[in-house]
């Protein structure tokens, strides 16, 4: 029965009634709903349209199917809109870099709250980075000796408990990597911190999202569902929610269809029941609140055929609006993806002996997890601070969508003015790059200017919304990646670069190529070659201040309404200039106690 079960197979097993409701069991809402069902005073159903499926397989059936829209200055390109749709979301498929942002990225989360208190700085997060991300393993000593491999331990947590989300460091030993590692070392404007979780940036070892031992992916199912089996929790899967129902300005549950006509699990195994009763709507409600967390793309979706909003959008579709927040589904973010700047060697540097047991892995692009993380300072010491004042001279509407709402526009303000400091500071990452054992470099742009959207498809919105990066809208974005392509130009053959007796530019350069000389040429190459995203979409309902285009307050309450909360990735202000997974898991969290902490205790199912 479903009340010593917790996987439901079929939507008429759920109650009407629970005291919390999650809408989507991917990275922050599998979090969430552990934590919330974790006391046993709460009941507790999250509801997730993909099924229970072996984690890690990059195929349609796991991923939602949207495509943006032309990308006008990228040549008009299209991209995939990759998203999971599965039990576990997006970190069941993700790559599993493991990284938290800088100092300065969540120091600007506050920023932007418009609140002198505001708790989500990056010292208040600390606490919750260490409860969401346990240390799984170090670096194995002998790699941690040849490759000067550091850490910091105290970054995360010591929880052993296979309830855990666990960060663990390689044990991929790589001497063809060595040469480039020793170059990069001692080259202008790269720092070694002891790590990337400590705040700052520079050359480091990033762990991925792996459980010690077994090397497992460690993801919101293995951590917070697997083997939990609550009488107090359950999951229901291959359900859609559609939109939030309202009492007046009082959320009160959801409304879910199945995602097949009879909605059921493990069909031909002997594990589903089939009832026949699934094809129709029903509404779930929720006694304190509902938790949207389906992710950056669906949760403004959503919210805007729920009544909240742009009203001018909302009155477009017919939707009754319950409240206008011009914020849903603007502010679009996410890291662009550059291709490679790539050489070739004359001769490869030769590497060193190396004392030890392990066996070797090829890791020639991407490497056992060695990062160079730059700001733009160390990106292009001759240009940053023009590139920082000629962002600053914008007018902040200028880039934005035409017609967009005030509001939007002096939220883009403030991030202008935060942006235009962070160019300054060697410490806000504007390029990321995976170092291997190729002269090959595919930095990935940390902080783009541009803002994008996500709207419903006014013609069907039930469904994918529309997705717009607007990449490079802001045309700054092309200055910046042409300067990192620049950057490892200087570095491979440049005058101070050690590897020059290796690599002849003239000869050696084989994308973008000895033709793409000038700024012009360069960006020219872009806009043919360079990806918007790398599938880490945030800022859709962000936590910002109200006035400022902001969807959520600091308790990461939906302004305007009663009973409605977002944890996702929707809720970055900005994005964090690090992959965006363990940052989601140190929200979903500090929100499992905000939520906690505005209970009041209610007994019974
Ligand atoms: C291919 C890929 C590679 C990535 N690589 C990395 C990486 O290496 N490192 C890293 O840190 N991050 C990476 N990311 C990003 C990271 O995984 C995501 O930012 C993060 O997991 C998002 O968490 P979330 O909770 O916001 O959303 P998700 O985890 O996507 O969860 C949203 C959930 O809601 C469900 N849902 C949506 N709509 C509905 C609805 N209407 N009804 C019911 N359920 C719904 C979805 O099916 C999904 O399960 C990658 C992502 C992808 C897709």
């Amino acid at each position: 029965s479903p009340h010593s079960y917790s996987l439901l197979h079929n939507r008429d097993d759920a109650h009407d009634v629970y005291d919390y409701v999650v809408v989507g069991g991917g990275t922050a809402g599998l979090t969430v709903a552990d934590r919330l069902s974790e006391s046993g005073k709460y009941t507790v159903l999250a509801i997730e349209y993909g099924i229970i499926e072996p984690d890690g397989r990059r195929n349609r059936t796991n991923m939602y199917n949207i495509t943006s829209v032309p990308q006008v200055n990228l040549n008009n390109r299209t991209f995939p809109v990759d998203v999971g749709c599965i039990v576990g979301g997006s970190s069941a498929v993700n790559a599993q870099g493991f990284q938290r942002g800088t100092k300065r990225d969540y120091n600007n989360w506050a920023e932007l709250s418009g609140v002198n208190d505001s708790s989500w700085n990056w010292d208040d997060l600390q606490p919750y980075f260490r409860k969401a991300i346990q240390l799984g393993s170090g670096p194995h000593p002998d790699i941690a000796r040849v490759y000067n491999m550091t850490y910091n331990a105290g970054s995360y947590g010591t929880n052993t408990s296979k309830h855990s989300i666990f960060a663990t460091f390689s044990r991929g030993h790589t001497p063809a990597i060595i040469p480039i590692y020793q170059a990069l070392r001692g080259y202008p404007g790269v720092e070694i911190p002891i790590d990337h979780s400590v705040g700052t940036l520079g050359l480091a070892w990033t762990p991925r999202s792996m459980e010690p031992i077994s090397f497992n992916r460690s993801y919101s199912r293995s951590g917070h569902y697997d083997g939990l089996n609550r009488d107090n929790y359950h999951l229901l899967t291959a359900t859609r929610v559609e939109k939030v129902v309202f009492k007046g300005k009082a959320a009160e549950g959801v409304e879910i269809s199945p995602r097949w006509p009879e909605a059921h699990e493990g069909k031909g195994k002997g594990k589903g029941k089939i009832n026949g009763k699934g094809s129709g709507k029903r509404v779930i409600r929720a006694r304190k609140e509902i938790v949207l967390s389906a992710g950056a793309i669906h949760t403004p979706q959503i919210l805007q055929l729920s009544g909240i909003g742009p009203a001018s959008l909302l009155k477009q579709a017919k939707i009754p609006v319950i409240v206008d927040l011009p914020g849903v589904g603007a502010n679009l973010q996410d890291h662009a993806y550059q291709p490679a700047v790539q050489f070739n060697w004359t001769t490869p540097p030769p590497y060193p002996e190396v004392n030890t047991t392990l066996p070797p892995i090829e890791a020639f692009l991407f490497g056992p997890g060695l990062n160079l993380m730059l700001g733009l300072p160390g990106i292009s010491p001759t240009r940053y601070q023009s590139l920082a004042a000629s962002y600053l001279s914008q007018s902040p509407s200028e880039f934005l969508p035409k017609h967009i709402h005030p509001t939007i526009i002096a939220g883009y303000a403030q991030q202008q003015r935060l942006y235009a400091a962070g160019m300054l500071d060697k410490n806000f990452a504007f390029s990321a790059t995976g170092v291997g054992a190729l002269p090959v470099a595919a930095p990935q742009l940390m902080h783009g200017l541009s803002r994008g959207t996500v709207t419903l498809n006014l013609s069907f919105p039930l469904s994918e919304p529309i997705v717009d990066y607007r990449f490079a809208s802001n045309p700054l974005d092309l200055d910046i990646v042409a300067e990192n392509i620049k950057f490892y130009r200087r570095f491979y053959t440049g005058p101070d670069s050690i590897l020059r007796q290796y690599v002849d530019l003239t000869l050696g350069e084989s994308q973008p190529g000895k033709g793409y000389q000038s700024d012009e040429g360069l960006k020219g190459w872009l806009r043919e070659n360079l990806v918007p995203s790398v599938y880490h979409p945030s800022g859709t309902a962000a936590k910002m201040a109200r006035e400022w285009g902001g969807v959520v307050n600091e308790g990461l309450e939906v302004y305007g309404v009663k009973g409605l909360s977002v944890v996702d990735t929707s809720i970055f202000p900005t994005i964090p200039g690090a992959a965006t997974s363990m940052t989601v898991y140190a929200v979903a969290e500090k929100a499992a106690d905000l939520i906690k902490a505005r209970a009041v205790v209610v007994v019974g199912f």
